[in-house]
């Protein structure tokens, strides 16, 4: 039985966009209540009952919390341009070698505007 899970994760963060055109406001410091959903596809094992434990997808969140929350993203290594594209990028990197079956990450800036990145 092929199953997705989803879990939804938080962080509170600053940034400024350096390679937006003259002018644009996102060149400017300001902050995102940051909401990213971390997918994982897999089949129910007989065993469990379960693709994975949720409380593992936490622990392997656990430490991009820490790199993220509360952070100026500009000075994370990899992302000195924090666009949502390249934190759902640099997210799946962190994620993908402790999570088999990691198939999407999405990262909401906004309530209204979010990347979805599955890989490749
Ligand atoms: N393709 C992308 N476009 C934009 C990104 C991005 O990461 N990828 N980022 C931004 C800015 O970070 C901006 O702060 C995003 O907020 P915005 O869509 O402008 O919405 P706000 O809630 O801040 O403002 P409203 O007044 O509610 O529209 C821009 N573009
Ligand atoms: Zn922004």
């Amino acid at each position: 039985m092929n199953t997705r899970l989803v879990h939804e994760f938080r962080f509170e963060a600053a940034h400024r966009l350096p390679k937006v055109p003259r002018g644009h406001r996102c060149e400017r410091l300001h902050g995102h209540s940051f909401r990213v959903e971390i997918a994982i596809e897999g089949r129910v094992r007989e065993e469990t009952g379960w693709v994975i434990d949720f409380y593992d997808l936490e622990k392997a969140w656990a430490p991009l919390h820490e790199k993220l929350d509360h952070h100026y993203l500009n000075e994370v290594p990899g992302l000195e341009n924090p666009t949502s594209e390249i934190i759902a990028h640099w997210i799946w990197e962190q994620l993908t070698p402790s999570l088999p079956g990691l198939c999407r990450v999405t990262v909401f800036e906004t309530c209204e505007a979010r990347c979805e990145y599955e890989g490749g």
